[in-house]
């Protein structure tokens, strides 16, 4: 990718405590694009997004953003640039307590001393364009879960940042829900002249909406390229995520002892119990 990278992730590893996690991984958002980390669960994805942000720091290797390395920043470097950035989380919560408008409301009250029209004016424009401005008097509680998660689409861009990172943007959704937030997505990181990142386990709908897919395995790069790339990988990995088997390198068993000899099958196991 030759377009200037609003963020670079270079030969980054982290480890938990003695526990690695990633292992010299390298990625570029270019300016502009949609990219997205693919991966099965655990296998370091949200970790990669914690990294972006500053949250956490590479164990080796340089995460830059706007091409500033992260760990030269100070406090105040580093929240001036978060400022910039914004993150869904995974189930994208809305406070419960707050209507529609108060929840995208929430960070213009808090990061802005905007006055109550600009505030007004600038919240009913998200929610149009996420297709809700006639919802923005109800509560989290009369939302269906496509609702919500477009009510808090309209919250994550209501500063206007230029990175925005979707952990899981369609966990729990129906398949026409995850079609409308992923069209969203799309649309609003364009309309905005953001850049998105999207941490996501369903390649079908990243494949329709995405520049760019990386996909994480065992801690390293496994697969990279366009939608088009990915679609005609031969890699194993990227082939069992794309093509749904459930059989492949992603393993379906968590790590652990022999069946045999957990359930005591295994010869020298039975401990003189009885039959
Ligand atoms: N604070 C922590 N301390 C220790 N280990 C952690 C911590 N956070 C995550 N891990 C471990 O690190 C690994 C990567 O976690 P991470 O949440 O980044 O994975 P993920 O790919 O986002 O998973 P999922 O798709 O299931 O959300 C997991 O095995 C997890 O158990």
């Amino acid at each position: 990718m030759s377009a200037e990278s609003l963020v670079d992730v270079d030969a980054v590893s982290f480890s938990y405590g003695r526990r690695p996690v990633l292992k010299g991984i390298s990625m570029h958002v270019p300016r502009g694009k949609v990219v997205a980390i693919m991966g099965g669960s655990g296998c370091g994805k949200t970790t990669l997004l914690r990294l972006i942000t500053g949250q956490l720091k590479p164990t080796a290797g340089t995460v830059r953003v706007v091409g500033k390395d992260l760990r030269q920043l100070d406090n105040e470097g580093l929240y001036g640039l978060r400022r910039h950035m914004s993150m869904l989380f995974q189930h994208g919560a809305l406070f419960t307590d707050l209507t529609v408008f108060e929840n995208v409301a929430f960070p213009l009250r808090e990061h802005t001393k905007l006055p109550e029209a600009i505030i007004r004016d600038l919240v009913l424009l998200k929610l149009e364009a996420v297709g809700l401005r006639g919802a923005h008097g109800l509560m989290p509680a009369e939302l269906s879960g496509g609702m919500a998660r477009r009510a808090a689409l309209a919250r994550a861009v209501v500063l206007d940042p230029m990175l925005v990172l979707y952990d899981e943007p369609f966990a729990g959704l129906d398949p026409i829900s995850i079609a409308v937030v992923g069209q969203l997505i799309r649309k609003l990181n364009d309309a905005l002249g953001a850049t998105s990142i999207i941490v996501s386990h369903d390649v079908g709908e990243s494949l329709q909406i995405v520049d760019y897919l990386y996909f994480v395995d065992a801690g390293t790069i496994a697969g990279e390229g366009t939608p088009d790339e990915v679609r005609r990988s031969e890699i194993p990995f990227v082939r069992q995520f794309v093509h749904g088997d459930t059989d492949g390198p992603v393993p379906f068993h968590f790590p652990s002892r022999g069946y045999a000899e957990e359930v005591g099958l295994a010869q020298g196991a039975t401990g003189g119990r009885s039959a």
